[in-house]
């Protein structure tokens, strides 16, 4: 699934597949925002998803907005690389543009649910980096939901009582960011996909790069 690019340093290596989960309201959208507008590289995965739009949000931007029948189409042609239920609505990620961002040697921001990661996690493994991103407490998780104002009182209840599933998960991701102050958390995500476009076993252009060294080394 992934291809091979040209890593920032010249050296080729394969693309990764980043992705960020969290209960609702623990900053993963501000996160990916932020990601996507000051990391080199990187492009983020538009799921599709049957919820209603939020005020604000963009068609195409933040979700594609499709209903029950369309969704439906979308699993049967295999259009979608994981997709499961959240909250009763159904979420997907479309296959088609993170195989061509992949390809371009770009990698690919997930803001999706456990269950997508680990049907992500089943297909590529090695391709896969996971965060996992906690609030610092469930009153900041609650105070969060209210003050982004998108969502109603009982649509935030159905969420702070989803909290505590969402996050027994935590122990399967590769790693864990405490969101407590915004430039900090962004400051640690933005050090893991540094660290992890660095790993030796994704950088298959380097043993070209270290045959020609040695080659210069030794002449
Ligand atoms: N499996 C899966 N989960 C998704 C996808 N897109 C979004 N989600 C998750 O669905 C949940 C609800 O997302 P959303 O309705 O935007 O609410 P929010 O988390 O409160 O912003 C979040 O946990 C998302 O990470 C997807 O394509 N696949
Ligand atoms: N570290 C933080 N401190 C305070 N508020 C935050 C922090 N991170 C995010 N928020 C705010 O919390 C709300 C929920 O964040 P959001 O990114 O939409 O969460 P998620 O995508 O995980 O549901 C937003 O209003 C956002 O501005």
């Amino acid at each position: 699934m992934t291809a091979h690019g040209q890593g920032f340093d010249g050296v080729e290596r394969r693309g990764l597949m980043f992705v960020l989960s969290s209960p609702s309201g623990a900053g993963k959208t501000t996160l990916s925002r932020l990601l996507i507008d000051h990391v080199e590289g990187l492009s983020l995965s538009v799921s599709a998803t049957t919820r209603p739009m939020r005020p604000g949000e963009v068609d195409g931007r933040d979700y594609a907005f499709v209903d029950e029948a369309t969704f439906a189409a979308m699993v049967q042609r295999d259009d979608l690389l994981e997709w499961a239920f959240v909250f009763d609505n159904r979420y997907g990620t479309p296959r088609a543009p993170v195989d061509a961002a992949l390809s371009s040697g770009r990698d690919v921001l997930f803001d999706i649910d456990w269950q997508g990661t680990q049907q992500l996690r089943e297909k590529a493994r090695d391709d896969v980096v996971s965060v996992f991103i906690l609030p610092p407490s469930a009153a900041d998780l609650e105070r969060r939901l209210h003050t982004r104002a998108q969502d109603s009182d009982d649509i935030i209840r159905e969420r702070m009582a989803r909290a505590a599933h969402e996050v027994s998960h935590w122990a399967e991701y590769d790693y864990i960011v405490i969101n407590r102050n915004i430039d900090e958390a962004f400051a640690e995500v933005q050090s893991i996909l540094k660290a992890e476009r660095l790993k030796r076993e994704r950088r298959t252009g380097l043993t070209d790069f270290v045959r020609e060294l040695q080659r210069q080394l030794e002449t």
